[in-house]
């Protein structure tokens, strides 16, 4: 399924400003979390509603709630934790399962050094968040991880992908829909998206990277 490209002004506007040279760790942590509950209601426009009545103040009323949706947030360790709230604002019953990856400077590739999943995956809608999609790699991961628990409804919501992430996340996993604030030009020869953010957990962290601010 295809990579969705958001384009509510909104985001455009606040990804933007996520972009600017030495942005302050607050200032990227507030607009990640806004950018995280916008792309959260795109993301959920077409969870199913039921009818059911209740007690208005004018009498009984029929109004539409979300159809029995069990939903678990899966923010990627470290810097899709920036999201995560954002995501809960929107959902806030979801639970949360954690997967813990850091790509090694020199492969690229993701090392796995966590997870904590919830139960019952077969009968959830995982929303995943990470800020960045590079070499789709991570992302290709925790997918993986998923469906092996039985995971049948995968979403991704990130806030800037590579075309090169776009292309092998679609090869890998046609099935699962990915929405994100920015499509961006490529990856440069360390693997950093350009233009891009620079290093997303650095900067939501705090731990500052002098080549990648
Ligand atoms: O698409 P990929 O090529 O896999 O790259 C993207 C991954 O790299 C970054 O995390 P990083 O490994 O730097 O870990 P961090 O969040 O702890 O900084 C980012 O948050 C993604 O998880
Ligand atoms: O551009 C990139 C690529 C991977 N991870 C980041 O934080 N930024
Ligand atoms: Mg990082």
């Amino acid at each position: 399924m295809p990579t969705i490209d958001v384009v509510h002004p909104l985001v455009k506007h606040k990804i933007g400003l996520l972009r600017e040279a030495g942005i302050s760790t607050k200032k990227f942590r507030e607009l990640t979390h806004e950018l995280a509950r916008l792309l959260a209601y795109e993301a959920t426009a077409d969870f199913p509603l039921q009818k059911t009545t209740i007690d208005c103040w004018s009498g009984p009323v029929e109004v539409d709630e979300i159809a029995g949706l069990k939903v678990t947030v899966v923010p990627i360790l470290r810097a899709g934790l920036g999201m995560l709230d954002g995501v809960l604002d929107m959902v806030p019953n979801a639970k949360i399962s954690v997967v813990g990856l850091s790509r090694n400077h020199e492969t690229l590739q993701p090392e796995h050094y966590f997870e904590k999943f919830v139960g019952h995956l077969d009968q959830r809608t995982a929303l995943i968040v990470d800020p960045m999609l590079a070499t789709a790699g991570s992302m290709i991961a925790t997918i993986d991880l998923l469906k092996e628990r039985g995971c049948k409804d995968i979403r991704a919501l990130v806030l800037v992908a590579a075309p090169e992430g776009v292309a092998a996340l679609e090869k890998a996993h046609p099935d699962v829909r990915c929405w994100t604030a920015a499509i961006d030009s490529h990856l440069n020869e360390l693997g950093y998206i350009i233009p891009g953010l620079g290093d997303a957990g650095d900067k939501i962290f705090g731990t500052k990277d002098e080549e990648t601010r």
